[in-house]
C-alpha cells in the first residue's frame, strides 16, 4: 500500500504576463522516495521549485503539505514546517566557516536564543553545544569535516555543494529539496551523490529538479516530466523512459 504524501502540488498554474510558465501542474511525493523533475530548458522546473518554496504564487492550484495548504508560506517558514532546501547559487556565508555555516542550517532545532548564548546561560550552552555536535555528525557524514574550519571561498566546487546539503541536512527535514544537486559536479561525484541521496530515504523524502537526466533516472523513485508548463509524464524510471512523448521532448529541443 502506497503512503499518503508528504508534498502535493495541485492543479497550479503560473504566469508571468503572457506566458504560462505552469499549467495546471500536479504531482505527490511521497515520504522516503526521491522525486525527480526534468524537462528540456525552459519547462518550468525552477517555476515549480519556487511556488514549492513560496517564492513565486500561482494563479491556480496549490501546495499541500501533509494536507495542510501552504498557501500562504513564506520561504523563512519553510525550515519550521520541516521542509530545507538547496539552491543553485548555494547561498554560502562567505565569510564564515564551513561550520558555522552548517551551524545556521540548525536554528529550526534551537531552543534558546542567541543572546542567551553569548550571556553564558547554561541551557543556552547546552543548546548550542548539541546543535554543534549535530553538525559535526552531518559533516562527518557528508565526509567533509576535515574542512571544517575552512572558509568556502577556498574549498573545491563539490565540496561547497555539499556543505549546501550539509546545511540543509542538520535541521533534519522530512522534505529536502534540491535544486539542480548534479550541476557542475564531476561524473565521481555524481555517482557519490547518487549514493549519498539513496541513503537518505529512511529520514527525508527528497525532490530534486535537475538537468542531469541519467543520474535522475537513478537516483529517482519517481520522476514528473515538464514541457512547455504542462506535466507530459508522471511515474517511475522505466516507465519515463519508455515514454515517446519524453523523448520527442528531449529531440525536439537537441541542438
Ligand atoms: N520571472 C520570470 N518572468 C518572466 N518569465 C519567466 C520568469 N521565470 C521564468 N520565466 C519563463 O517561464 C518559463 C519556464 O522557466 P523555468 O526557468 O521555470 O524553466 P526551467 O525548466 O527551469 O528551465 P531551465 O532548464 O532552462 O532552467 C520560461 O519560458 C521562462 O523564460
Amino acid at each position: 500500500m502506497q503512503s499518503d504524501p508528504a508534498l502535493t502540488v495541485s492543479a497550479t498554474t503560473v504566469r508571468f504576463g503572457g506566458l504560462t510558465a505552469l499549467d495546471d501542474v500536479s504531482l505527490a511525493v511521497r515520504p522516503g522516495t526521491v522525486h525527480g523533475v526534468i524537462g528540456p530548458n525552459g519547462a518550468g522546473k525552477t517555476t515549480l521549485f519556487n511556488v514549492i518554496c513560496g517564492f513565486v504564487r500561482p494563479v491556480r492550484g496549490e501546495v499541500l503539505w501533509r494536507g495542510e495548504s501552504l498557501r500562504h508560506h513564506r520561504t523563512h517558514d519553510l525550515a519550521r514546517l520541516g521542509i530545507t532546501r538547496t539552491v543553485q547559487g548555494l547561498g554560502l556565508f562567505a565569510g564564515a566557516t564551513v561550520l558555522d555555516n552548517v551551524l545556521v542550517g540548525a536554528h529550526r532545532h534551537r531552543g534558546s536564543s542567541a543572546l542567551g548564548t553569548l550571556l553564558g546561560l547554561r541551557g543556552a550552552v547546552r543548546d548550542e553545544r548539541r546543535l554543534t555536535e549535530r553538525a559535526l555528525g552531518v559533516l562527518d557524514e557528508l565526509d567533509i569535516a576535515r574542512w571544517r574550519d575552512a572558509l568556502p571561498g577556498a574549498l573545491p566546487y563539490g565540496v561547497r555543494k555539499r556543505v549546501a546539503l550539509a546545511r540543509a541536512l542538520v535541521a533534519e527535514p522530512e522534505l529536502l529539496l534540491l535544486d539542480e544537486p548534479a550541476s557542475g559536479l564531476s561524473e565521481v561525484e555524481v555517482e557519490e551523490l547518487v549514493v549519498l541521496l539513496r541513503g537518505l530515504t529512511d529520514r527525508t523524502a527528497v525532490l530534486l529538479v535537475e538537468h542531469h537526466v541519467d543520474m535522475v533516472m537513478r537516483v529517482c523513485d519517481h520522476i514528473t516530466v515538464l514541457d512547455f508548463g504542462r506535466v507530459i509524464a508522471d511515474g517511475p524510471p522505466e516507465q519515463v523512459r519508455a515514454d515517446e512523448r519524453v523523448t520527442e521532448a528531449y529531440l525536439g529541443t537537441a541542438g
